[in-house]
């Protein structure tokens, strides 16, 4: 992502959700984005997995910019490469948990099997990793949850970092939970206030909050 600004009009007034933000994702990283609440986290993710579009600069993706990218490749780029995994979940009450995984399998080109998907832990996170995503995306996703539970939700995401590969990327309010990226981004009001390098990893199973 570079220069990446992002403006909402709401009425009369203009809301600055990010105000020039350049970040890059390395290959198989594990970033945590961190920043108080309204400070753009969101709207950068949204960004990153094609759900939104920036007001300016660019979002290249493997040299593909996305920025220049019509619905239909926005929409193939969402399908194939982000998997995402939102606070709420967002799963279908109506369908058992298999069923919520087969809605992404099917429209997969290489799914996982759903049950190997299913068997990682976790609805939500299976059906965001069921299509073996290039980019695994997470907004808040311990967020609703008691810590024992928060716990598991991130050994899964940590599991699926480390053994699919997956590029992943996890907002919270937490810092604790920051220890576990290899990569740390604070936002604060649109911008980037701070990165960090963590040398060592701490395991999700060793932190507490
Ligand atoms: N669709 C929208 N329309 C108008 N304003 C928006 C929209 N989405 C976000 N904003 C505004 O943009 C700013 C950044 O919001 P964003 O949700 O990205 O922050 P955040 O850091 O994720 O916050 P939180 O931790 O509360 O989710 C806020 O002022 C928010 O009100």
């Amino acid at each position: 992502m570079r220069d990446v600004t992002k403006v909402y009009q709401m009425g009369e007034v203009q809301v600055h959700a990010l105000r020039g933000v350049s970040v890059d994702l390395k290959v198989g990283g594990f970033t945590v984005l961190l920043g108080p609440s309204g400070s753009g986290k969101s709207t950068l993710l949204n960004i990153l997995g094609g759900l939104d579009v920036p007001t300016s600069g660019q979002v290249l993706y493997r040299g593909q910019d996305l920025t220049r990218a019509d619905e239909g490749e926005l929409t193939q780029y969402r399908r194939r490469r982000v998997g995402f995994v939102f606070q709420f979940y967002n799963l279908i009450p109506s369908l058992t948990a298999r069923e919520n995984v087969e809605l992404v399998t099917e429209i997969s080109e290489d799914p996982l099997p759903a049950q190997e998907a299913l068997d990682i832990q976790r609805v939500a996170i299976a059906r965001a990793i069921a299509k073996r995503p290039d980019i695994l995306l997470c907004d808040e996703p311990t967020g609703a949850l008691d810590i024992t539970t928060g716990i598991q939700v991130l050994e899964a995401l940590e599991r699926v970092n480390r053994e699919y590969g997956a590029t992943t990327a996890i907002i919270t309010h937490n810092a604790a939970i920051a220890t576990i990226a290899d990569r740390v981004i604070s936002l604060a009001d649109g911008r980037i206030s701070q990165q960090r390098v963590n040398g060592t990893r701490a395991a999700a199973s060793t932190i507490e909050w």
